[in-house]
């Protein structure tokens, strides 16, 4: 479609009037790759979740989104120096060089600010609508859009609002609509925060997940303070995650603050959890009763190249998590029950920060590991270190991790009350040890049962390399664990690590 086409309703006026046609063009093949954009919408004030969906519609006709999303924006009457200022948030700065001609001289700086973020400097560039605004369209004031991009002095005021900065709003009545009003039929599944269906956006057809999370019990103002608290740190941690997207990450869509109850939009996974099709269960919530009898021999079990697929992108999630930012976030609650399969078994770490002290673990390093004042986590997967001492490191996630790899090479439970040796770990080393006095191979004891028989060599090698990995990250001395790094090499070459 060229760019004199009228698109989904806006008429011709409304074509990205602001940049040249080369800049424009540059700049969408950038934003384009790897779906970039998306990134960057939940930072414009005035794009809806329905837009990035039609945006998305676009794409899937081969046309490039980000020149869609522009379109919308410049509709509202957001201009050039806007988009420099929104790219100088979202740090795209390579974007900000290329368009910088087309911008006042007085907003470069904004590229020496991010580059230096030190110093401190604000330009006042007035959204459109405003007194001082270079264009006369319509005002944004009712706008349920954080504008992020507005001057922060405002929002820093509201920690609820700095905590959703980045995330799409989305009405409740959409989610009502979305959820057939939360029917029971649409319950996908439930944890200790909330209910979570499954959705379609009407205006899109898309598929979501929505969790509405549960008020507490305590109506006391200290419960009401603890809730708000809770909820903050949730978004706080969901924001972050909406910033750094990873493939191994479940993205989140939008948020809905307005109704009854908080809710938070998420990708749908199709799969459902890891901790499901590991058990070859379908979930109770997923399948209507009329369809039940179809299941009672539960789904497909996973192959050993999905098994493998499936440690390698999920460890590296946690490493994303561990390393992208100066200093690591600690998940605290890595399980199979919180790694979610897409249709094309692609996994996702899901359920972050909802339980977590995001001051504690932004100091959390390894060698200087901290006292948590505030985490979950699942028993079962809870290392030694910090249920004894409650000592947050990045090791704490690759104990977990640890377990999670044998729980997919055993199909085990981590913790299973049926079992003599009830915890996982032990239970693989007390077998470990039973291989090695009868001269047995470890992995023919262990192996799951569920599962295909290994095929080849490699497969063998593979399931080998899962229990040593597994075995050495759910080790006890936390020192001695493998970093998380150290594991998706691990996983991927085949090799086993050594601890001495
Ligand atoms: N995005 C999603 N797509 C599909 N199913 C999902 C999605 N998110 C969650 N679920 C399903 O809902 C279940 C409950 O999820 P939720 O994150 O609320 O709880 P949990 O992780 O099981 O428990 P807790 O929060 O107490 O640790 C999951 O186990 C999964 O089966």
């Amino acid at each position: 479609m060229e760019d004199s086409d009228t698109v989904d309703g806006l008429p011709e006026e409304n074509m990205i009037s602001f940049l040249r046609r080369e800049t424009l063009q540059l700049i969408c093949d950038i934003l384009d790759t790897d779906n970039t954009w998306e990134t960057i919408a939940p930072y414009m004030p005035g794009i809806q979740m329905r837009d990035v969906d039609g945006c998305r519609r676009f794409a899937s006709y081969n046309q490039s989104p980000t020149k869609m999303l522009l379109r919308i924006w410049c509709s509202k009457g957001y201009n050039a120096t806007h988009l420099y200022q929104l790219f100088a948030k979202t740090k795209l700065i390579r974007l900000m060089r290329l368009m910088r001609s087309e911008v006042d001289e007085k907003y470069h700086c904004l590229e020496t600010k991010i580059l230096n973020p030190a110093r401190r400097f604000r330009p006042n560039i007035p959204p459109p609508g405003s007194q001082s605004a270079s264009r006369s369209k319509k005002t944004e004031t009712n706008e349920a859009s954080p504008a992020p991009t507005q001057s922060s002095s405002s929002s820093t005021n509201d920690p609820l609002r700095v905590a959703i900065e980045g995330t799409l709003p989305v009405t409740y009545l959409e989610l009502l609509e979305a959820t057939n009003g939360f029917a029971a039929s649409n319950v996908i599944g439930k944890g200790g925060y909330g209910t979570v269906y499954k959705g379609e956006i009407k205006t899109t057809g898309g598929m979501v997940a929505v969790k509405r999370i549960l008020a507490g019990n305590d109506s006391s103002a200290h419960g009401s303070k603890v809730e708000k608290e809770r909820l903050r740190q949730s978004l706080t941690e969901l924001r972050t995650l909406a910033r750094f997207r990873h493939d191994n990450i479940l993205p989140i869509y939008a948020y809905s603050l307005e109704g009854p109850e908080p809710c938070l939009v998420y990708q749908f996974m199709a799969n459902g959890s890891l901790e499901d099709r590991i058990l070859c269960r379908v979930s109770d919530y997923r399948i209507t009763t009329v369809k039940k009898y179809l299941f009672q021999k539960g789904t497909t079990p996973l192959t050993w190249i999905q098994r493998k697929e499936i440690s390698i992108g999920a460890a590296r999630g946690i490493l994303f998590l561990h390393s992208f930012a100066k200093t690591p976030i600690i998940h605290g609650d890595v399980k199979t029950a919180n790694i979610l399969l897409d249709k094309h078994m692609e996994p996702k770490l899901g359920d972050f920060g909802l339980s977590r002290d995001g001051q504690v673990e932004a100091e959390a390093t390894e060698k200087c590991p901290l006292i948590a004042s505030h985490i979950k986590g699942t028993l079962a997967y809870l290392a030694p270190e910090f249920i004894t001492s409650k000592i947050l490191t990045t090791k704490l996630d690759v104990y977990s991790y640890g377990i999670v790899l044998l729980e997919i090479a055993s199909g085990q439970r981590a913790y299973s009350d049926s079992r003599e040796t009830r915890g996982l770990v032990e239970y693989c080393q007390f077998n470990k040890e039973l291989a090695a006095r009868q001269n047995t191979r470890l992995r023919e004891i262990l192996i799951d049962k569920r599962a295909p028989p290994l095929a080849n060599e490699a497969e063998e090698l593979f399931l080998e390399t899962l229990i040593e990995v597994g075995l050495a990250g759910a080790y006890s001395d936390r020192r001695l664990r493998p970093s998380m790094a150290q594991i998706v090499e691990h996983l991927c070459k085949n090799t086993i690590p050594v601890i001495e």
